[in-house]
């Protein structure tokens, strides 16, 4: 038994259960905005994008080469080169019998052409060529229409927009596009130790490794951030920061004071302010996370210690981040690899250890551990690749049994 601490009032929240609760509560935000295709990467449509053009707008050439009547083959062997068709220079010439133009990649074919012959297998003389291979009708003709017909919803409201996705919006002509707006998402780190990296540290001090980490972690989600910078072990600091955070925010993530030592007030000042919906989880790292709602902002209360923080941000705060955004959350599978030392533990908790894992020749996949795994040890998690998962009534796996890891994603 813990300590005479609250562990013994307050029963742990088994990790599953903690996060269909914290997914129960994710709304996702309804406001939209319109934003440049340039600027909308990431983003979450809020409208289905539906073309106005088909796509490719006129049926063109694939190759460089000579385009023709394919039902001319049938009376001629040779035919007659009369007209150009350049990318942007359509010819205005339609063509008649035996007749063919000179055409280039990506050129609207001429009227009366249906199929194009590459310029490597004609033989020309003066205006005339003669084909020196069997061609089939249609040959290298890029139909219109045939990648996208006009009124087809290309990309679903939903949809979050990737890289790829801003080429295809480019080529429907498509310049400005309809997205929800993005999460605010508030910061604070607590703790008198605490001084930002760059400044002299004094005895007794550490620097605040938590507030980056998550933000390097929120890079990728594109929410918009508010740093409220390292906040003392006050009350009254603390309150404020929280209040002006809160007001602001969507979510508010703070580190540190949610345990239950005598200067941890955040998670009391958060239970004074709002509503506590659960506090300490059957998880290690991470035991004491707590999660509520202060006016219409929730919040996340990560543990201090840096592992602890670092990996409840990534199993609960960044599905639930997710959701609120719009964005699916991510179906993680959890693959089985061979331990290839003992992952030990106490039954009660689910663990979440630092692993390495590589892949063999045969394709298995083998996992060691990464070092120590204090939830203090950032050095070891820096060096893992995986979390290597072992359920809570389990005493762990030793060497060569099985074991589920999963790879890390936005740690
Ligand atoms: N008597 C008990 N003590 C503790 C318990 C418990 O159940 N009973 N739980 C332990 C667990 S588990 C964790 S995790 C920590 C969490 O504590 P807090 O969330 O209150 O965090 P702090 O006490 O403020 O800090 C813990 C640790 O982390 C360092 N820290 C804090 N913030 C940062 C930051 N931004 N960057 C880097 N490092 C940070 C801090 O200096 C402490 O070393 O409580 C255990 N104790
Ligand atoms: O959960 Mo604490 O996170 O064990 O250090």
């Amino acid at each position: 038994m813990d300590c005479g601490c609250d562990a013994v009032k307050t029963p742990l929240l088994a990790f599953d259960d903690a996060l269909a609760k914290l997914l129960a509560t994710a709304t996702v935000v309804t406001e939209q905005q319109t934003l440049t295709v340039q600027h909308a990467l990431g983003r979450v449509l809020a409208d289905d994008v539906i073309s106005n053009f088909n796509i490719p707008p006129y049926a063109n050439s694939a190759m460089d080469g000579y385009a023709f009547k394919h039902h001319d083959l049938i009376s001629f062997t040779e035919l007659d080169v009369v007209t150009t068709s350049l990318a942007g220079h359509p010819s205005e010439q339609a063509l008649t019998a035996r007749q063919c133009a000179r055409i280039m990649t990506g050129a609207m074919l001429p009227k009366g052409a249906d199929t194009v012959i590459m310029q490597e297998q004609v033989h020309r003389e003066g205006e005339r060529i003669s084909l020196q291979a069997q061609i089939k009708a249609g040959a290298n003709v890029r139909a219109q229409g045939e990648d996208i017909a006009a009124g087809n919803v290309v990309l679903p409201k939903g949809h979050v927009i990737q890289a790829r996705d801003i080429g295809l919006l480019c080529a429907i002509g498509v310049a400005q596009v309809s997205v929800l707006r993005q999460l605010k998402v508030a910061l604070i780190s607590t703790g008198d130790e605490l001084v930002e990296p760059g400044n002299p540290l004094k005895t007794g001090q550490i620097f605040d490794s938590n507030r980056q980490l998550v933000m390097a972690m929120l890079a990728p989600l594109g929410v918009e951030i508010r740093d409220f910078g390292i906040i003392a072990d006050k009350r009254e600091a603390i309150a404020n920061a929280i209040t002006q955070a809160t007001d602001w925010a969507d979510v508010l993530i703070t580190s540190g004071g949610v345990s239950v030592g005598d200067a941890d007030y955040v998670k009391e000042i958060l239970s004074e302010l709002g509503d506590i919906n659960f506090w300490k989880l059957a998880i290690k790292p991470g035991k004491p996370f707590a999660f509520g709602q202060v006016g219409q902002c929730a919040f996340l209360g990560l543990p201090g210690n840096p592992v602890s923080a670092a990996i409840t941000f990534d199993r609960l705060g960044i599905p639930f981040i997710k959701l609120r955004q719009g964005q699916p959350i991510d179906q993680e599978m959890a693959i089985k690899a061979t331990a290839l030392v003992d992952f030990k533990k106490r039954p009660g908790r689910t663990e979440f250890q630092r692993g390495i894992a590589r892949q063999t020749t045969d394709g298995q996949w083998q996992v060691e551990s990464a070092g120590l795994q204090g939830s203090g040890i950032l050095s070891a998690l820096s060096r893992a690749n995986c979390h290597v998962i072992l359920p809570s009534e389990s005493e762990g796996v030793v060497a060569s049994q099985q074991v589920d890891i999963i790879f890390y994603k936005y740690l």
